[in-house]
């Protein structure tokens, strides 16, 4: 086992995680997803499953946080061959930023084409409900507005560029899938589409950094999914996202709401069918090289 004490990590590094992995599954993943908090029943979907606790994975950090099970599961859904982080790094678990997006790049040595995240998040837009899932359509990354990006350090051009661009980082044609699903499942009235800001956490919005995001344009608030998505396009792969809205942001001082981690689980378990419903039907219908 390798000693997991570095901010960064090479392409030899991740190469080598991606080879220890390959050489001990026959699977060839060419979506991979990452599961939110209280969203890891998706993994549970996969079959003839092989499954590494993160643990035993060369370079792989720990899941520290409730609701995020810390396992890599290889298999098949209806017949594509997938993998499944069963759980998710943040940057408050006091992991660098290079870090918690360390599994993306594994994603992509390991022949990945799509990835499909999910996020518990809450909401800003006042016509969201709790219970809603979002599509997210693009991202507020606040963290590296303040200098804490990814992909700063050396550029390794294996990956991708220096200068990755982000204003098509959500695919299009992916959203209009989502849509096009949802309808037919019959989740229209829960389905939405917005902005998905994320935040350093672990703390929740005050309420005025809540009025803040919101009129700022960002539809949904979060402490994850941005950073792996924008390692994601940097190595080329594509992206499709939802949020879940496990809560309301507390907009208004009257409120005696109060954001919590239980109700976020509690609102994961109440949707979870209907979330791994949508994303397993969109994995039998993207087109990759050979299929
Ligand atoms: O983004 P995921 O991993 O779904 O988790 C969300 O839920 C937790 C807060 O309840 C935070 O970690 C937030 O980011
Ligand atoms: N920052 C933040 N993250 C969340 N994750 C789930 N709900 C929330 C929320 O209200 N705020």
């Amino acid at each position: 086992m390798f000693p997991d004490t570095k901010n960064g990590y090479t392409y030899e590094d991740c190469k080598a995680t991606a080879d220890w992995l390959l050489a001990q599954t026959d699977v060839r993943p060419k979506v991979g997803i990452v599961c939110g908090s209280g969203l890891g029943g998706l993994a549970e979907m996969l079959k003839d499953q092989v499954a590494f606790n993160y643990k035993d994975i060369p370079n792989f950090p720990q899941s520290t946080v409730h609701g995020h099970a810390g396992r890599l599961v290889f298999g098949t859904l209806k017949g594509r061959p997938c993998v499944c982080m069963q759980g998710r790094f943040h940057l408050y678990e006091g992991y660098s930023i290079q870090k918690i997006t360390l599994p993306i790049r594994i994603f992509k040595l390991l022949g990945v084409e799509t990835v499909m995240l999910t996020n518990a998040a809450g909401g800003l837009n006042q016509d969201f409900k709790v219970g809603d899932i979002m599509i997210i359509k693009d991202h507020l990354n606040m963290p590296g507005f303040a200098g804490n990006n990814p992909l700063s350090g050396p550029n390794d051009e294996r990956f991708g560029v220096r200068f990755p661009c982000m204003s098509d980082a959500y695919d299009r044609e992916l959203q209009q899938m989502a849509m096009d699903v949802g309808q037919e499942l019959g989740y229209g009235d829960f389905l939405k589409e917005g902005v998905y800001c994320v935040l350093g956490g672990p703390s929740f919005e005050t309420v005025a950094e809540s009025r803040m995001l919101h009129k700022l344009g960002a539809d949904a608030v979060g402490m994850s999914t941005a950073p792996e998505v924008i390692v994601a396009r940097h190595c080329g792969m594509r992206v499709f996202a939802l949020s879940l809205i496990t809560n309301q942001v507390v907009m208004d001082y009257d409120s005696v709401e109060k954001a919590n981690h239980e109700e976020v689980l509690q609102t994961g378990k109440e949707r979870a069918e209907q979330l791994e419903r949508l994303v397993s039907t969109m994995v039998t219908k993207i087109e990759h090289n050979n299929n």
